[in-house]
């Protein structure tokens, strides 16, 4: 990190501020205009976190509910953003804009207001009042209708997203609030991304950005699902476009507003800058990746992974989250798909599988479980911990679409150890990606460079197993800020610095290229055990065996 303090002195730099909200917390950057430089950082953990046992009076939720508190995003513009500026050395006169990207589809119900229902007297103990998040997976029965009556229809749109619709998207999430608490659903008066609930608290202007609409949003060509599609899946929500959904949208990296008096007074940053259009933390990542040729996939490893690729190609992926005219870059094909469980499974393993005399060895070493448990599966040979593993604990987002499968470990004896199990979810989260790379290339929509951004970018086994099961070399980028940092590149576009985000990614991008080789012994092994995966993967994943379905029935009824 560069310390812009003594040289910004005497001759101010412009900077922009990227502001990152994760799963978890909300990462803010300074970045400074001319060249990308990250000056400062700083990050604030969400108060409450997740919400997937229990709202904050107690309430209980059902299993596959995650729900967030939306104040706790306000806490990051409040904390996150003056303690970067204070660690830059920056002084707020050279902030010239801020830009925001989020998880998504994180969508919330809101007054015209923007108001969260959840803030409003009488409501706080009401799920349905409050954010869902991205990994809220309770609306798959609704998902499943939406799929199944616009394969009927023949909808047009049903091909763009892959031919599955999601149960993390919009329209399942609001489905669900309408049958289930249709006094919640009818007190709606819109229902926003939280991508554009901040930029909207930050400048006072309500937009949806053009990413989430097309993405989460099913809009295509102009044009949200019908109304007589609408009705037909429940009458009663035959005007959720027109009376919720539908309003002007902002295209990525345009100025939405300027910064309000009381969103300076939270960051600390001058009143009227520019503040960019809402944006989604995959998206974001590429330009910063350098990602802005057709065919250069990245994908952001985290607690998720998302697989985000521009494309001159318009091509029908089976499984595909999407692909959306101008949804990454301006002019091409956007196209995204994801695995919905990554980071987030090995966490499982070091919360659940992680006996005692591990952590004591741990500590003694100096190592997190992560770093310890890498470290021992680091020793071994591929194949050697004899185990297969399906990466489906937080359900398939690509290619099966489906959030009710899940994990599944082949293998076990009596002498399999946590490292053999940690090493095959880490090789199991691979093959998923070989996946959806092949499904890709089998549309016709080649994947010519892969990039790879994202917090998992630290684990150096990690990355070795992915250059060897996608027989590929990896770029790394340079930034352990990746979506921050994009976002601050928009925030540059928004703000006039650059004419476009192609010429601030040449400016401000850290591309990072061939970090990992493959090595052709282990890619050849690699090779066998991918077989058994794709093998276990159509067994459990395409109907052959529905025991996955079936559990959870006997789940939801064994809980009622
Ligand atoms: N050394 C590690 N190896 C593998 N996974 C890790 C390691 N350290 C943390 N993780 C996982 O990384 C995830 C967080 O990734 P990160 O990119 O920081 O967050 P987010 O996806 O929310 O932006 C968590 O799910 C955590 O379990
Ligand atoms: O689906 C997404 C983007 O389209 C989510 O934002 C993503 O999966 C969550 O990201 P993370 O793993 O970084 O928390």
């Amino acid at each position: 990190m560069v310390n812009a303090g003594d040289e910004t002195a005497g001759n101010p730099e412009p900077c922009v501020v990227g502001v990152d909200f994760g799963t978890l917390s909300g990462r803010a950057v300074v970045v400074r205009v001319r060249d990308g430089a990250e000056l400062g950082t700083a990050e604030h953990e969400y108060r409450h976190a997740v919400l997937d046992r229990e709202l904050p009076d107690g309430t209980r939720l059902p299993p596959d509910w995650a729900l967030q508190v939306p104040s706790d995003y306000v806490d990051v513009l409040r904390h996150a953003v003056p303690a970067a500026l204070a660690t830059a050395g920056v002084r707020p006169e050279q902030v010239i804009g801020i830009g925001t990207d989020f998880t998504a589809c994180t969508v919330l119900p809101v007054l015209g207001d923007g108001t969260p229902l959840c803030e409003l007297p009488g409501l706080s103990g009401r799920p349905h009042a409050y954010v869902k998040l991205w990994r809220h997976h309770a609306a798959q029965p609704q998902a499943d209708r939406i799929t199944a009556l616009a394969a009927e229809r023949k909808e047009a749109w049903l091909e763009r997203y892959g031919g599955k619709i999601s149960s993390e998207w919009e329209f399942a999430k609001a489905l669900q609030v309408l049958e289930e608490d249709p006094e919640i659903y009818h007190r709606t008066e819109r229902w926003v991304e939280a991508a554009d609930w901040i930029v909207w608290r930050l400048c006072g202007t309500y937009l949806r950005n053009a990413c989430t609409a097309g993405y989460k949003g099913q809009f295509q060509d102009g044009a949200y699902p019908s109304r007589a599609y609408l009705e037909s899946l429940n009458p009663g929500f035959a005007d959720f476009v027109t009376d919720k959904l539908e309003h002007p949208i902002g295209e990525l990296g345009a100025k939405a507003g300027h910064l309000t008096a009381e969103a300076a007074a939270w960051t600390g940053l001058p009143e009227g800058i520019a503040v960019c259009v809402g944006n989604v933390d995959a998206h974001v990542t590429a330009p910063a990746a350098g990602a802005v040729e057709p065919g250069q996939m990245v994908a952001i490893m985290g607690t998720s992974t998302c697989h985000v690729m521009s494309s001159d190609q318009q091509g029908a992926v089976p499984g595909m989250c999407g692909v959306v005219d101008g949804g990454i870059l301006p002019g091409l094909w956007g196209y995204e798909a994801g695995q919905s469980g990554v980071g987030d499974i090995f966490a499982w393993l070091v919360r659940t599988g992680f006996p005692a005399a591990y952590t004591e060895a741990a500590a003694a070493l100096g190592r997190d479980a992560h770093e310890h448990l890498t470290a021992l599966a680091a020793e071994q040979k591929v194949g050697e911990h004899g185990l297969i593993a399906l990466d489906w604990h937080s359900g398939n987002r690509s290619v099966l679409v489906d959030h009710e499968l899940s994990g599944v470990v082949v293998g076990l004896t009596l002498s399999t150890r946590p490292e053999d199990v940690y090493r095959a979810l880490l090789e199991a989260t691979a093959f998923g990606t070989r996946i959806i790379i092949e499904a890709f290339e089998t549309a016709g929509v080649p994947v010519r460079e892969l990039i790879i951004a994202g917090g998992l970018t630290k684990n150096v086994l990690l990355m070795q197993i992915y250059a060897d099961v996608t027989r590929r070399p990896l770029g790394v980028i340079g930034s352990t800020q990746g979506p921050a940092l994009g976002a601050a590149m928009h925030a540059a576009v928004a703000a006039g610095a650059y004419p476009d985000i192609q010429a601030a990614a040449r400016s401000m991008g850290k591309a990072g290229r061939g970090a990992y080789q493959p090595d052709p012994d282990r890619a050849a092994a690699y090779d066998r055990l991918y077989e058994e995966y794709r093998l276990l993967h159509d067994y459990f994943g395409r109907g052959a065996n529905d025991v996955m379905h079936r559990l959870r029935r006997i789940r939801a009824e064994a809980s009622a």
